[in-house]
């Protein structure tokens, strides 16, 4: 955008996997860009970017397979599934009712090329999939899965060279972000809509961070983009985020797992490292464990950190660790956040890494009286695409002040009140009206799903609600809604792209990664990525009553090949 290599009207396309990986992307491009270039930047997660072409193009989806307007998104229960197989009358020369039990769910969501038309199916998956596809279209509120979101998606980039064109013509620069996840599909769908194209496309990624599989990431993605795009690799070197201990512990782990590993430079090498940067804490049981842990936050902050420097990984179950960690924060007036939390339906984690959600905070810190060009930034790029403004023009710009104006002003009206006595979901229904919903829905595609865009309003009206009750004041509302002043709690997967001051891994112990035995590599790289997410510090923590480390030893002998202590806490340390 900078150097004008992306010259308006193209736009910059960047891929990512997690929402809040993806506003992370667009946050750093806005801080850094003038608006007119930022709204060219384009961040989508792999399903929003399907389901925005999906919901654009939808009339040219094939007849036999395209869903209403008004489709829901479906996350089908094992049970969902068995039922439907159950209920199938396979023909006996596809192999009966046995041949049709042996497919999985994904074999049949991912299933396709789609056709123009269903004609024959040739072999049982094809069959399964034509049931399925009625299935799910046929259900009182047609409904359907992200992989067939994506299928769809391909097949309306196969069978309609215009709507690739247009793409191609829209993007003259494309970002895959986390490259290493990719699936065949995520793939075939990138490929389908960008191979031979004019776009420079960047793939980046790290393959010891490949924690996916189960989810069908590739392993060969690399290569695979290698020859489909002639791409050149490019080592990247500097480690930005760490400290030269934790540069080093992930050297060490590195060279353990691929002995001619090329090694990561760390880019501070001359911070100041702490003297305990990092340990593995070992105690007899939970309660011990999350009083540590809670106690050494608690001595941080008295000692001038903050509470959101801290983040807390759980391999799995972050719901069950929140309820053995809660009480002891709650006890010392610290707030734990559990990301996965969910608030009428959407997890904390999702609810703030939504466009609407920040837009709605951004007025409020407006009418609140905050300044600044990252408040006001992001509120004026989305009030200027709803209005069509030309940066350019004095006379749009004047128009969108006012517009901005205007809804400040409304919500400096429904603050007056302190946040316990507000009705929020009336603030928040206000505000879009305010706004005005229709264009609104319009810029950004992932709410044409309406019941999509009803929930995320609601849930967060309810956390707003949820929280006033601990407030006294607007400004701390918002802190408190965002999560400034808390210490977070995730599992790694939740943690991927994202990096705190202070990690500590919870529950370094068999039944925690208890699949190591039969996925090492998979269970390493997930260790990895817990680690690496530390900037100053990183600690273990692991409690016998919980399980032991017998058949984990070969994490534990990553940390002793990196010099971490394992310090044992005896009762009442
Ligand atoms: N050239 C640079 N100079 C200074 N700081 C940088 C530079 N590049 C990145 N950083 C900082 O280093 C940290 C890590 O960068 P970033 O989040 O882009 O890493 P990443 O490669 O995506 O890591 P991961 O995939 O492990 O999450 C961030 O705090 C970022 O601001």
């Amino acid at each position: 955008m900078q150097t004008g290599l992306c010259k308006p009207p193209q736009r910059i396309l960047a891929i990512s996997f997690k929402k809040d990986a993806a506003k992370t992307l667009k946050d750093r491009v806005s801080s850094r860009c003038p608006a007119e270039q930022a709204s060219r930047f384009d961040s989508f997660t792999f399903d929003a970017f399907a389901k925005s072409l999906l919901d654009r193009f939808l009339a040219l989806a094939p007849n036999w397979c395209r869903p209403p307007r008004d489709y829901g998104i479906y996350f089908p229960s094992r049970d969902e599934w068995l039922d439907f197989l159950n209920g199938l009358d396979t023909p006996a020369e596809l192999g009966g009712e046995a041949a049709a039990q042996a497919l999985r769910l994904n074999q049949i969501e991912q299933w396709g090329p789609l056709p123009l038309e269903f004609g024959a199916p040739a072999d049982i998956r094809a069959w399964v999939a034509g049931e399925w596809w009625k299935h799910c279209l046929n259900m009182p509120q047609a409904r359907i899965t992200f992989s067939m979101i994506n299928r769809l998606a391909e097949a309306i980039l196969t069978h309609n060279p215009g709507v690739s064109r247009a793409l191609r013509l829209t993007y003259s620069h494309v970002f895959l972000d986390e490259f290493q996840d990719t699936t065949g599909p995520q793939y075939r769908l990138t490929r389908r809509a960008f191979h031979a194209s004019n776009a420079v496309m960047t793939a980046v990624g790290d393959t010891k961070q490949r924690i996916m599989t189960w989810a069908g990431a590739e392993s060969e993605i690399f290569d695979w983009f290698d020859e489909h795009f002639e791409a050149e690799r490019e080592m990247l070197q500097m480690n930005h985020r760490s400290n030269a201990r934790i540069v080093q512990i992930i050297n060490d782990l590195v060279t353990e797992i691929e002995p001619d590993a090329v090694e990561t430079i760390c880019a501070r090498a001359d911070d100041d490292v702490p003297e305990d940067a990092s340990e593995f804490w070992i105690f007899a049981t939970d309660d011990e464990e999350s009083e540590k842990i809670a106690d050494f936050i608690e001595d941080e902050i008295a000692g001038g950190r903050s509470p959101d420097d801290f983040a807390l990984l759980v391999r799995v179950r972050a719901n069950e660790a929140e309820d053995r960690l809660q009480p002891f924060f709650a006890d010392r007036d610290i707030r734990l956040r559990n990301e996965a939390r969910s608030i009428a339906g959407t997890a904390i984690q999702e609810l703030l890494a939504d466009e609407v959600v920040n837009l709605i905070l951004g007025f409020i810190r407006l009418a609140l009286g905050v300044r600044g060009q990252e408040v006001y930034r992001p509120v004026q790029e989305i009030i200027g695409a709803i209005l069509g403004t030309d940066f350019e023009s004095p006379r749009d710009v004047k128009r969108l002040d006012e517009r901005s104006r205007q809804i400040v002003g409304f919500l400096k009206q429904e603050t007056a009140a302190p946040p316990a006595d507000t009705n929020m979901e009336a603030l928040v229904n206000g505000v879009i009206e305010a706004i005005e919903e229709r264009p609104l829905r319009r810029i950004f595609r992932q709410y044409e799903d309406d019941r999509y865009f009803r929930q995320i309003l609601s849930s967060l009206s309810e956390f707003m609600t949820e929280s006033a009750a601990e407030v006294d004041d607007w400004r701390t509302l918002i802190d408190a809604v965002e999560g400034k002043g808390q210490v977070r709690l995730m599992t790694v997967h939740k943690s991927k792209g994202l990096e705190y001051h202070t990690v500590i891994f919870v529950g370094l112990h068999q039944n925690a990664f208890w699949a190591y035995q039969r996925n090492q590599d998979e269970e390493t790289n997930a260790f990895f990525v817990a680690l690496s997410r530390a900037r100053e510090r990183v600690y273990f923590t692991q409690s016998r009553e919980s399980g032991g480390t017998a058949r984990i030893r070969g994490l534990v002998e990553l940390l002793e090949a990196a010099d971490v202590p394992a310090v044992e806490f005896a009762d009442g340390d």
